[in-house]
């Protein structure tokens, strides 16, 4: 292990499958000595369908049918992170001997931070994707496991991404927000104040619910555009009924996922007459609001909102998130050079850079860690 305190530069992959679970992104980074680092290629490699299916159902709460189950889909998810990157590097023309390193977050099948438990004992968090398989089969060093230490720690290991967010897009000029609207939403908060903390945390469901409603009722995996959600109208008592729930108004630190927001939570909030474009449309009001409502109540001077995730792509949730929030605009983080589909793959390769130097990734201001701890296991080439 490189024990060097400076991070060394050069060429870096990350990996990661969200919990959409639509594909494996992979993003090829060139770190400078300073830090700045620049995208140099990305490559997204879709689930084959039926695994798919099995990964959605494990991650929201589905029982593993055996042991054997569960083992073989850690090799199975690895052999594909694997591909993915050997993909990458093909089309961007790039030797796996030119890569310093691997940062492969895998996939979450199960969270269950402190908080989300009963009786509050041994909190976790699982990504499975084995990264032994994903260092023999491209013979790059793997940093893998990045969140367990941080939970160890007394963190919720989640999100993880708010420290690369500080070092690349804080400045001092406004107080700046940073948000990812994947399957779950989450925020970073960046104040322009460089005395102050960096705050982040998820927010609740950002398109999970939208997915599931959509694929119900029109067959199509997502809302292109939003259009579906268009063509209803907010019902607000539904909206009122959704956010009852306690855990929008839970203080961080707080992180969640598809175990809890899936259509199981949302079917007994309804009535059963609504139209299904009604309850679309206030799927999309109830991310816009959570958002809203904790940015408002975290850092309500925000001038500035970066989006990043497919959620950028709807524009009417980008419109109903500026409506909800004055005096701030919402833009892609497109506009500042950062790849909205890609950042969170870049975010792994920062954190392998990290790891590698023997720096902390985790921020103990955003998972509620007893202190910085440098995150991941290194598995040598
Ligand atoms: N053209 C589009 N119109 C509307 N929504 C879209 C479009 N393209 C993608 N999306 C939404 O973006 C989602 C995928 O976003 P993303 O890949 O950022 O999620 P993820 O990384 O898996 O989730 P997370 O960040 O929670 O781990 C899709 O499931 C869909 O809801
Ligand atoms: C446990 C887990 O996989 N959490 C994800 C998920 O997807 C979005 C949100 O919930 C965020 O908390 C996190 O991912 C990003 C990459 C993060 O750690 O910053």
């Amino acid at each position: 292990m490189d024990t060097t305190p400076n991070p060394r530069p050069g060429l870096y992959i990350g990996l990661i499958s969200g919990t959409s679970v639509d594909g494996i992104d992979a993003a090829l980074v060139a770190f400078d000595e300073d830090g700045g680092c620049e995208l140099r290629a990305g490559h997204t490699r879709p689930w084959p369908g039926v695994l798919r299916e099995r990964l959605v159902e494990l991650g929201q709460g589905g029982a593993a049918r055996s042991l054997d189950e569960i083992a073989t889909l850690d090799v199975q998810v690895g052999e594909h992170f694997a591909e993915a990157a050997r993909m990458l590097l093909a089309e961007a023309g790039v030797a796996p001997g030119d890569i310093v390193a691997i940062g492969s977050h895998g996939q979450t099948v199960r969270h269950r931070p402190a908080g989300a438990l009963q009786d509050g004992c041994h909190p976790f968090t699982w990504q499975i994707g084995d990264a032994h398989v994903i260092a023999e089969r491209t013979g790059i060093p793997t940093v893998a496991d990045f969140r367990r230490r941080d939970v160890a720690a007394g963190g919720h290991g989640a999100p993880l991404l708010p420290a690369l967010h500080e070092a690349l897009l804080r400045t001092a000029d406004e107080d700046r927000a940073v948000l990812n609207l994947g399957g779950i939403a989450n925020l970073t908060l960046l104040p322009g104040d460089a005395e102050a903390p960096v705050r982040g945390f998820d927010t609740g469901p950002a398109n999970c619910l939208m997915d599931a409603w959509c694929v119900r009722h029109t067959g199509h995996a997502y809302d292109a555009e939003g259009a579906f959600a268009a063509s209803g109208h907010v019902d607000p008592d539904l909206l009122a009924r959704l956010l009852d729930e306690p855990w929008f108004a839970a203080p961080p630190p707080k992180s969640t996922g598809r175990e809890q927001f899936h259509l199981d939570w949302l079917t007994p909030r309804l009535r059963g007459n609504e139209r299904p474009e009604d309850v679309q449309a206030t799927l999309l009001e109830l991310t816009a609001c959570t958002v809203a409502d904790a940015l408002m109540a975290t850092l309500p001077g925000t001038r500035r909102v970066l989006a990043c995730g497919g959620g950028v792509r709807n524009p009417l949730l980008l419109a109903r998130l500026g409506a909800r929030i004055p005096g701030a605009v919402v833009a892609s983080t497109a506009v500042h050079g950062m790849d909205p589909d890609l950042i969170e793959a870049m975010g792994f390769a920062w954190l392998a850079r990290q790891a590698l130097a023997g720096l902390p990734g985790n921020l103990p201001s955003v998972s509620g860690a007893r202190g910085p701890r440098v995150l991941g296991v290194v598995h040598p080439a």
